[in-house]
């Protein structure tokens, strides 16, 4: 199969959240799998500070009555190739804000329609979120190219069509509100990146006002849980963190614990309860919540906490202050760093991620992964990946709670915090969320049930077993 991917966001290249993990890994693996997958996204002013790409563009077209550039390289240390999409008005150096932000990317999914029709036709387009989300709807009248549309963050919609109407062809028979609204409408497959979000935007708690829609179209919509980069993302070869481990040898992380400590600025002592927070700064990672607790959680008990996030500058400030009023126990970073979030999911005890919603979340499977236990609110893909702990049983990867509630979380963190003075059951719950499964493979054979599904080819796809081996849900 043909599949060319559509994104804003490619790991490692460019990566503002979950999605760029997305986009950066599946590609990879599908391609390993036989398929010819191929990417197409922005050229960014910074990305030659990543990566060779060629001077001379391989193809030029033009949308919108501008002309653009393709320029052709590959995904870093893989085979897929990537297609950039050169226009000025990407050449600033970040990848979103600024106030042509629905102006350009309508220019780029218009640049990606173009690039398919005239120089690489797949037999599916992957399109991811709103920027792509204009996609569907052209390639409608196109019935050779299959389009699927993934949801990655519901909240942000796009532009609305009153907008898109100045800018671009809306064609006659479009639909829809605002650009998710089309492409929810014409996607021949809509996904979403868990099982229980899919459900759960069928309902007005979490539809963003779609809900109707989506529910109207649930014989198209399915959940499917993504995977995380276990290749990167190994704790056995990472050499971003000072001492490597795996799950027999998880003691070693006291060395990662100390050397984060020491790097940070707290006080350096290896028993105290070490909590993180590796997130978009926004209203989505309950962020409200955390603000309403942590004093408590600090004042009350001997706990550190270290907060690595970028967003919303209330937040920032909120996150900033916090760390002012307890020097030496609580450490704000406010950036985008790599490298420090592998040392966080490596040295911390536990990471917190009371989410108001979750399409799926990836920082609570990178914790397991680096045997930080999860503490999480039971929404979306927190549900499918997160298990209550149950030390009895020897059962569970870590801490949950149900209601958005500051005393129902603040109760979780209590829980582990007691949880952790009991050092052999909480080796053992680290091991469990170690020896979690969250590979794509079993994600991949999904997504390849679903293209050969638009695609009326027989299915192909091998099921796999279960990703969560020794998880059970309570
Ligand atoms: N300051 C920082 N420095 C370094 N690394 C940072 C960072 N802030 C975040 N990250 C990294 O970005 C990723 C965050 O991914 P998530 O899936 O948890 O959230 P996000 O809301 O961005 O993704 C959206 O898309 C994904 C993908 O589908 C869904 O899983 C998710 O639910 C949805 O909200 C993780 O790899 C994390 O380590």
């Amino acid at each position: 199969m043909r599949i060319l991917f559509v994104a804003a966001e490619a790991s490692p290249l460019a990566k503002v959240g979950g999605m760029g993990d997305v986009v950066g890994a599946l590609p990879k693996v599908l391609r390993a799998m036989g398929h010819d997958v191929r990417v197409f996204m922005p050229y960014y002013g910074f990305l030659p500070d990543k990566l060779e790409i060629p001077s001379e563009p391989i193809w030029w077209g033009t949308a919108m009555y501008q002309k653009f550039a393709v320029y052709e390289t590959r995904l870093p240390k893989s085979d897929v190739p990537l297609y950039l999409f050169g226009h000025p008005s990407f050449m600033p150096r970040r990848v979103y804000y600024g106030e042509d932000e629905e102006w350009r990317f309508t220019l780029f999914s218009n640049g990606a329609a173009e690039f398919t029709w005239n120089y690489w036709k797949p037999n599916v387009i992957h399109c991811h979120d709103w920027h792509t989300a204009m996609i569907p709807v052209w390639m409608n009248e196109t019935p050779d190219v299959k389009t699927i549309f993934t949801i990655h963050n519901l909240a942000y919609q796009g532009p609305w069509r009153w907008f898109l109407e100045r800018i671009t062809w809306c064609p006659w028979y479009m639909e829809g509100h605002n650009v998710m609204a089309s492409a929810v409408q014409f996607a021949d497959e809509v996904t979403t990146v868990s099982p229980t979000y899919a459900e759960q935007i069928q309902t007005a708690a979490y539809g963003e006002t779609l809900e109707g829609l989506l529910s109207f179209v649930s014989g198209k919509l399915s959940g499917v849980l993504n995977g995380i980069d276990v290749e990167s993302y190994n704790p056995e070869t990472d050499r971003f963190i000072v001492e490597n481990y795996n799950a027999d040898t998880v003691e070693r992380r006291k060395a990662n614990k100390v050397a984060l400590q020491e790097e940070l600025g707290l006080v350096v002592d290896s028993g105290v309860f070490l909590v993180g927070m590796v997130s978009r700064l926004v209203e989505q990672k309950g962020l409200d919540l955390v603000i309403q607790i942590m004093d408590q959680f600090l004042s009350y008990t001997d706990a550190q906490l270290v907060v690595l996030g970028t967003g919303d500058r209330y937040y920032e400030t909120q996150m900033w202050q916090m760390a002012s009023r307890y020097p030496g126990r609580m450490s704000s970073h406010i950036l985008f760093n790599e490298a420090l979030s592998r040392r966080i999911y490596s040295g911390c005890d536990t990471l917190i991620m009371p989410s108001r919603f979750e399409p799926c979340g990836i920082s609570q499977m990178l914790a397991m992964r680096y045997g930080c236990v999860p503490i999480v609110r039971r929404t979306g893909g927190l549900v499918d990946t997160v298990f209550y702990n149950d030390p009895m049983n020897e059962a569970g990867t870590g801490y949950c709670f149900d209601r958005y509630e500051p005393m129902d979380f603040l109760t979780a963190m209590i829980r582990a915090l007691e949880a952790y003075r009991y050092k052999d059951q909480w080796r053992k719950l680290q091991q469990r969320g170690m020896w979690q499964n969250f590979s794509w493979e079993k994600s991949a054979y999904e997504y390849i049930k679903i293209y050969n599904r638009v695609l009326g080819n027989p299915d192909e796809g091998k099921p796999t077993e279960p990703s969560q081996t020794s998880g059970v849900k309570v």
